[in-house]
């Protein structure tokens, strides 16, 4: 039977009196880019500290590669690259000097720190910023030196706390790519409160919601509850909501206000969005306005959250 790379058991954590995560099992077989999803609060950083051994959980355990994390420190945290959510950056060294210090906590052999260095100043792009002091990097090369000091030991998997946080659009798209291409040697764990970002980067998903996992599985199935459910309709010729619950397909509908209505659904939204311009143009409705309405966060994690309990 295979190792598998990370595996945690029943992992709950509480700062005080309340728990913080709770029962949290999960583990990985395959490399990829794994996705953990959850809203501020939700406990993923405490995951993330936790699986990196920067935390002590109150119970569970973390293996990686079958070495328990908390009886065999070393030999799994070997196998560990972490970007905290403030990248652990030292402002007054410049960034060979800071990723050469970063080798050398990280017990990479002295011959082999420079070409160590050098390669990861490569692939982070940062050659050319390389006696520039860290403090004088732009946020998004900041990061590339956080993401840097995170694989500069070539470790097997690596965990990325919200590495696009406070990032411009066009930082957040080079960081992303970075991420892909560092995921094509390692397993990435990364952690995020953005949809967009799993739907971008991650072909597997955990969503979490007040510390409980509510949702594990590949993104395809994910997907399904990304789908939107309900319509927004402008009528000029306001029919009663009788009119419009008959429809087929259509759950339920509520007036707005003025001529607005919304409409949940249940089928097929293509067939339904057909069914509602038939019958107002049928019935001289005078239909003005119609539009799919995005599930949001907040939604979905409602939904799945009504699922689990
Ligand atoms: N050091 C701490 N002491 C006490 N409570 C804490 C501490 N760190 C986190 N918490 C609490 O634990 C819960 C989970 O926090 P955590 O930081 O893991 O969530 P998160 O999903 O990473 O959120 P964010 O994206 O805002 O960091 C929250 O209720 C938080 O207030």
């Amino acid at each position: 039977m295979s190792e598998s790379i990370v595996k945690v058991e029943q992992l709950s954590h509480r700062y005080s009196v309340q728990w913080a995560i709770k029962d949290i099992s999960f583990e990985l077989m395959e490399k990829g880019i794994y996705g953990l999803l959850g809203a501020n609060g939700a406990g993923k950083s405490t995951i993330m500290n936790i699986m990196c051994g920067v935390l002590k959980q109150t119970k569970g355990n973390v293996y990686i590669r079958g070495y328990n994390l908390d009886t065999h420190p070393v030999e799994a945290k070997k196998r560990i690259g972490f970007l905290p959510q403030v990248p652990p950056v030292q402002p007054e060294l410049t960034v060979e000097e800071y990723l050469t210090y970063c080798a050398h906590l990280r017990m990479i052999p002295k011959a082999e720190i420079p070409s160590a260095v050098k390669n990861v100043m490569e692939q982070c792009n940062l050659s050319h910023y390389r006696r520039r002091l860290i403090k004088n990097l732009s946020g998004g090369y900041k990061q590339r030196a956080g993401i840097a000091q995170a694989i500069i030991h070539k470790p097997e998997f690596v965990i990325f706390d919200e590495p696009t946080n406070g990032l411009d659009p066009n930082q957040i798209l080079e960081v992303r790519k970075l991420i892909k291409n560092i995921a094509e040697e390692r397993t990435v764990i990364l952690s995020t409160h953005i949809l967009q970002e799993v739907q971008a980067l991650c072909e597997h998903i955990w969503m979490i919601n007040e510390g409980q996992m509510i949702f594990s599985g590949p993104m395809e199935d994910f997907d399904t509850y990304l789908q939107p459910s309900s319509l927004s309709l402008s009528l000029a010729q306001l029919p009663s909501l009788q009119y419009l619950t008959a429809i087929d397909g259509v759950v339920d509908a509520t007036h707005t206000g003025g001529i607005d209505y919304t409409v949940n659904y249940a089928s097929d939204s293509r067939e339904v969005i057909s069914r509602i311009v038939k019958s107002a143009v049928e019935n001289n409705w005078e239909l003005l306005h119609i539009s799919q309405n995005k599930n949001s966060l907040d939604n979905i994690f409602a939904e799945l959250s009504k699922k689990k309990s």
